[in-house]
């Protein structure tokens, strides 16, 4: 095609110059380009435009020869792949914010960084310059593929290592920090495993979607207190670092996104994970209710009633093994022998009316389970305004009293 550009005194033919090498340019249309001219060019596969600038042209013998041009310092690099929505695929396409998500990280040059999902390396790219080490952990083959092409021959390419998998099921190596645009359908259990992972971490900076991020960091009596957010807070502070608008990736999600900084408490509150779980379930059953009305409700009070008999029956098991023990070294001191048939003579008979003691059980469990409520003030009060201190205060209130959650 002949070309002249508008501030260009040459005139001359140009064939196609693309940015980066054909492999990865196989899904855009073909175009001519111009020395310092920003093209917009679409992506077939996805449909994107994406802008490059060509920088340089080399002719041969009056005909352009092909030559890689740089793409300008603000482009975000993609590649000529295209996403999966299904694998939550939403580049960083703005440099600024991948700089500032980098910069708040507060990144040490000593720190192994773990990030999830690096994609098409755009934050990995910051993060190598700012940290020793890089580990990436990444589903997509194509992605890793594309990681090793961009990163092979550079200064970098021996501080990363790219761990091709699904993070949920990968055992996660030794990290200071994690910094991560993450897959949004994964953000609950990443952000238990990560919570969860020894040995401690200092901070993980993660990207999730605006609602998720304001759940983690809400505050008794806020609209999003939740579950989730007690569940976070046990094992960690967070803090809301940047809002993020949905135009900063490409292809835009249908939500926006907040950043926040996730520390783990040094050292953990240590609950026993099954009771606690068990106790918050019924707590934000719900929320906006009194404890005293939802710890009257039957089906709660017939699960607790079950808990505690089954824990005096095991409690009351232990005894009576105790006591045998006892009884037996006190017959192998004294040269006495023991009955094994001792135990099958207190079978317990059963008696006529059992039902109406079985009610008045019932209503003495429910005095029992009230009265703890109203002895640590907790009756009229709402789980949707409890703090941290005050549930994990009140579970040690129904435990003393043998009530229990698991
Ligand atoms: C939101 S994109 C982020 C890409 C890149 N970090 C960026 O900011 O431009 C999420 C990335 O996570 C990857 N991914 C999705 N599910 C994953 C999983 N279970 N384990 C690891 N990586 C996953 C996707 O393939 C994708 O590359």
């Amino acid at each position: 095609m002949r070309l002249k550009h508008k501030n260009s005194k040459d005139s001359f033919s140009q064939k196609l110059l693309w940015p980066f090498s054909s492999s990865q340019a196989s899904g855009f249309s073909q175009r001519s380009l111009a020395i310092g001219h920003k093209w917009h060019l679409r992506d077939k596969t996805t449909g994107f435009r994406n802008r490059y600038l060509i920088m340089r042209v080399s002719m041969a013998g009056g005909k352009a020869k092909k030559e890689k041009a740089k793409a300008p310092q603000h482009m975000p690099y993609q590649g000529g792949i295209s996403f999966h929505k299904s694998k939550g695929q939403h580049i960083l396409k703005n440099p600024l914010l991948v700089d500032s998500i980098v910069q708040k990280s507060g990144l040490k040059p000593t720190d192994v960084v773990l990030e999830i999902g690096p994609g098409t390396g755009n934050l990995t790219k910051k993060l190598l310059e700012a940290a020793k080490k890089v580990i990436a952990v990444e589903i997509d083959p194509r992605m890793v593929l594309e990681l090793q092409r961009r990163f092979q021959g550079t200064a970098h390419s021996n501080r990363l290592t790219v761990i091709q998998g699904d993070v949920l099921r990968t055992e996660l190596p030794y990290f200071d920090i994690c910094v991560a645009n993450i897959p949004y359908q994964i953000s609950s259990p990443l952000t238990f495993k990560l919570l969860n992972h020894q040995p401690v971490f200092r901070a993980a900076i993660i990207m999730f979607q605006r609602e998720f991020a304001m759940r983690l960091v809400a505050q008794p009596d806020d609209k999003l207190y939740c579950r989730l957010t007690v569940n976070t807070q046990l094992h960690a502070r967070v803090f809301h670092l940047l809002k993020v608008g949905r135009n900063n990736f490409r292809p835009p999600p249908k939500v926006d996104s907040s950043v926040v900084r996730i520390e783990p408490r040094k050292p953990r509150i240590e609950v026993k994970q099954k009771e606690w779980d068990g106790f918050l379930r019924i707590c934000f059953n719900r929320k906006n209710k009194t404890l005293g009305s939802i710890f009257r409700q039957k089906s709660v009070i017939s699960l607790l009633e079950k808990n505690y008999r089954t824990v005096q029956a095991l409690e009351l098991g232990q005894k009576e093994a105790d006591t045998k023990m006892d009884f037996a070294s006190f017959g192998e001191d004294q040269g006495i022998e023991m009955d094994d048939n001792e135990a099958d003579d207190d079978e317990m008979e059963v008696e006529d009316g059992e039902a109406d003691d079985v009610q008045s059980v019932q209503s003495e469990f429910k005095d029992k389970v009230l009265g703890v409520l109203k002895d640590g003030d907790f009756e009229e009060k709402r789980s949707s305004k409890l703090t941290l201190q005050e549930f994990l205060y009140l579970l040690s209130l129904f435990n003393k009293a043998g009530i229990h959650f698991s």
